[in-house]
C-alpha cells in the first residue's frame, strides 16, 4: 500500500515538472526517458496494487470465516429457550447474508479508505509545499464534506440493523414454507405464501430504498462541494499565476492533488457509512457470539447413574409464556429400571416433562434429581450422557445411514463394527444390508428417502448405541402397518431392557403394559398407579381418559 500512495503521490508532482519543461528543454531523449521512468513507476504501481488486492480480500475472507464459525458455534450452543423466540430460516439469513456484509467493509472498504487516509495526508502535504495561500480554499470545503459523511453515517447505522432483520423475517418466512412444502402444495397455499413472502420483501424493500435516498443525497451533495472547492482553485490560482506567484505547472499539480484530496475525504467519509452500517447490520451477530450461553459448555465427565429419576414440587412455565405454568408442582419418583407412560390430554404438559428432564429448560420452582442428586449440582452434558431420546418423528440428518446412527455418540469414534451391532439390536441391520450402498446409503433431507418404519429403527439404534440409563420414547401417534409396526415394538423392547424409561404414550397397549402411569391434567399430576389401579378408580381422569380411547379404538 506504501507503494501505491507513494507513487499516486509523486505523480502529480512529475507531470508538474514534465509541463514546466516543455517549453524550457527541447530535447526528445530527455522527454522519451522521463516517460519511461513513468511508465516504469506505473508498472510497479499495478503490481503493488494487485497484491494489495489480493492481500485484502484473501484476509477479508478469512475473517468472515472465522466469525462465521463463532457465530455458528454460538448459535449451536444456545439453550433451547432461544430456539423458542428465532426461527430456523432467520438464523441461517443471518448467519449468510449478515456475516457477508462484514466481508465487503473489511476488504475493498477497509483497504480503499486506508489508502485514501495516506493519500489525503501526503495530498495535503504536497498541498501547502506548492501553494499554502491556494489551501485556504479548500480549507471553506472539506470539513463541510466530512461534516455530511459523519452525519449520515450514524443514520445509516440505525438503518442497516432494521434492514438486517428485514432480510432475516425475509428467510423466515421462505425457510418455513419451503420447510413445509408438502403441506403448501396440498393445500394450494402457493398463492398465500407468494403473498407472505412478497409482503416481507416488500418490507425489507422500503428499508433498503429509504437508505438509497440517503446515500444518494450524500453522493450528490459531497460531489457537489468537491466541484465547487476545484472550480475555486482554478479561479484563484488562474489569479496567483497573474501575478507570477505560481507556474502552471505547479497550478496543474496542485489541481490534480486537490482533487486526489477531496476525492480521499469523500471515499473515507463513504467508508465511515459503510462502517457505521456494518455495525448497525452486525450489532446482532456479535451480541450472540458474546453471550454467556455462547460459551463451551462443561465436558461431560464420568457420570455413573443407575437412573433414578425424581420431580419435587416442579413448577415451570415457558418464556414465551410467563404467566401460564405448563407444570405446575409435578411430584414424583422412578426406580431405576422402571417404565413409566406419561398420559393425558393434549397440552396437558407431556412433552414439557420430556424437555425438562433432558435439561432443555430449567424449572422455576422446585428440583428434578437423578439417583437422588439435583440436576443444578451436575453438568448439563453429564446428565445428557445417560439420556436417550427417540422422537414421535425421528430427526434424520441428510448425510449417510452410518452418519445418523454414529450420531449417538460425539464424544468418540464409533466403528462400523459398533454401528451394525446397533442396528442387527434395533432389527434394522437387515434392511440396511439390503440397500445397494448398505451403511452407506445417504438418507436424503430429514431421510426423506426412508420409510416411517424405517427412519424408527434408525433412531432406535442411534438411542441402543448410546446405552443411556434413562430413555424418553415420544410414541408416534401415526400408525405403521402391522408388520412394520411389529418390527419397531420388538426393537423398542429390546432398547428398554433394563433401562429408566419415560413414554409419553398414546396406544393403549403402551399405556397398559407400563410398570406405572402418571396422568397428567392441565400442568398438574391427576392420578398415579398401575392401569389396574387406576381403571378400578370410575370417577378419575385416567378412566375417563381409557373410555374415550376405547371408543375411539371401537369406531376405528
Ligand atoms: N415452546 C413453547 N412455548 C410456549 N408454550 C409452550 C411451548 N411448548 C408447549 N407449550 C405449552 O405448554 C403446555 C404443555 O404442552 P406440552 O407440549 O407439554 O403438552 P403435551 O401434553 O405434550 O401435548 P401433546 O400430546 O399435544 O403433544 C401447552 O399449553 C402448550 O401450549
Amino acid at each position: 500500500m506504501a507503494i501505491t500512495v507513494l507513487i499516486q503521490l509523486a505523480y502529480p508532482k512529475a507531470l508538474s515538472y514534465f509541463i514546466d519543461n516543455i517549453g524550457v528543454r527541447n530535447d526528445m531523449a530527455w522527454f522519451s526517458s522521463l516517460a519511461l521512468i513513468m511508465l516504469g513507476v506505473l508498472a510497479l504501481q499495478a503490481v503493488a496494487a494487485t497484491a494489495r488486492y489480493y492481500i485484502f480480500e484473501s484476509t477479508g475472507y478469512m475473517i468472515v470465516t472465522r466469525i462465521r464459525r463463532q457465530l455458528y458455534a454460538a448459535l449451536i450452543a444456545q439453550p433451547i429457550r432461544f430456539y423458542d423466540k428465532h426461527h430456523v430460516g432467520e438464523l441461517t439469513n443471518r448467519l449468510t447474508a449478515d456475516v457477508e456484509i462484514l466481508h465487503d467493509t473489511l476488504t475493498m472498504g477497509m483497504a480503499v479508505s486506508l489508502r485514501c487516509l495516506c493519500v489525503f495526508i501526503g495530498g495535503v502535504a504536497m498541498l501547502l509545499t506548492i501553494s499554502p495561500v491556494l489551501c485556504l480554499m479548500l480549507v471553506i470545503f472539506l470539513p463541510a464534506t466530512l461534516f455530511i459523511g459523519k452525519m449520515t453515517g450514524k443514520v445509516y447505522r440505525k438503518r442497516a440493523s432494521l434492514m438486517q432483520d428485514g432480510q432475516a423475517e425475509c428467510g423466515k418466512v421462505a425457510q418455513e414454507h419451503f420447510s413445509n412444502i408438502r403441506l403448501v402444495h396440498a393445500f394450494s397455499q402457493q398463492r398465500t405464501a407468494r403473498a407472505r413472502y412478497a409482503g416481507a420483501t416488500g418490507h425489507a424493500l422500503s428499508l433498503s430504498v429509504s437508505s438509497s435516498a440517503l446515500f444518494a443525497l450524500f453522493r450528490g451533495g459531497s460531489s457537489f462541494l468537491v466541484y465547487l472547492a476545484l472550480l475555486g482553485t482554478l479561479w484563484f490560482g488562474a489569479r496567483l499565476i497573474g501575478q507570477g506567484v505560481l507556474s502552471v505547472g505547479d497550478l496543474t499539480a496542485f489541481i490534480l492533488y486537490a482533487s486526489m484530496v477531496t476525492e480521499a475525504a469523500g471515499a473515507i467519509g463513504e467508508f465511515w457509512n459503510a462502517w457505521m452500517r456494518t455495525i448497525g447490520a452486525t450489532e446482532w451477530i456479535f451480541k450472540v457470539i458474546n453471550t454467556e450461553s455462547a460459551q463451551e459448555a462443561a465436558p461431560a465427565g464420568d457420570l455413573h447413574l443407575q437412573g433414578r429419576l425424581a420431580f419435587e414440587d416442579v413448577v415451570f412455565a415457558y418464556p414465551e409464556r410467563p404467566d401460564t405454568p405448563a407444570l405446575n408442582g409435578i411430584d414424583f419418583s422412578i426406580a431405576a429400571g422402571e417404565t413409566i407412560a406419561l398420559v393425558g390430554a393434549s397440552g396437558a404438559g407431556k412433552s414439557t416433562i420430556a424437555s425438562l428432564i433432558l435439561g432443555f429448560y430449567q424449572p422455576e420452582r422446585g428440583s428434578i434429581l437423578f439417583d437422588g442428586v439435583d440436576a443444578s449440582a451436575m453438568t448439563l452434558a453429564g446428565i445428557r450422557s445417560k439420556l436417550a431420546i427417540v422422537e414421535q418423528e425421528p430427526s434424520l440428518f441428510s448425510g449417510s445411514i452410518f452418519e445418523n446412527i454414529a450420531f449417538a455418540l460425539a464424544e468418540r469414534d464409533v466403528t462400523l463394527d459398533e454401528v451394525k451391532a446397533a442396528a442387527r439390536l434395533a432389527y434394522a441391520h437387515d434392511f440396511i444390508s439390503a440397500f445397494p450402498d448398505g451403511y452407506d446409503t445417504v438418507v436424503g433431507e430429514r431421510g426423506a428417502q426412508l420409510s416411517g418404519g424405517q427412519k424408527q429403527r434408525i433412531a432406535i439404534a442411534r438411542a441402543l448405541l448410546r446405552d443411556p440409563r434413562i430413555l424418553i420414547l415420544d410414541e408416534a401417534t401415526s400408525a405403521l402397518d402391522s408388520a412394520s409396526e411389529l418390527q419397531v415394538q420388538r426393537a423398542l423392547d429390546t432398547l428398554m431392557q433394563g433401562r429408566t424409561t419415560i413414554i409419553i404414550a398414546h396406544r393403549f397397549s403402551t399405556i397398559v403394559k407400563a410398570d406405572r402411569i402418571l396422568v397428567l391434567e392441565q400442568g398438574r399430576l391427576a392420578q398415579q398407579g398401575t392401569h389396574a389401579q387406576l381403571v378400578a378408580q370410575q370417577d378419575g381422569l385416567y378412566f375417563h381418559l381409557m373410555r374415550h380411547q376405547l371408543a375411539r379404538a371401537g369406531r376405528e
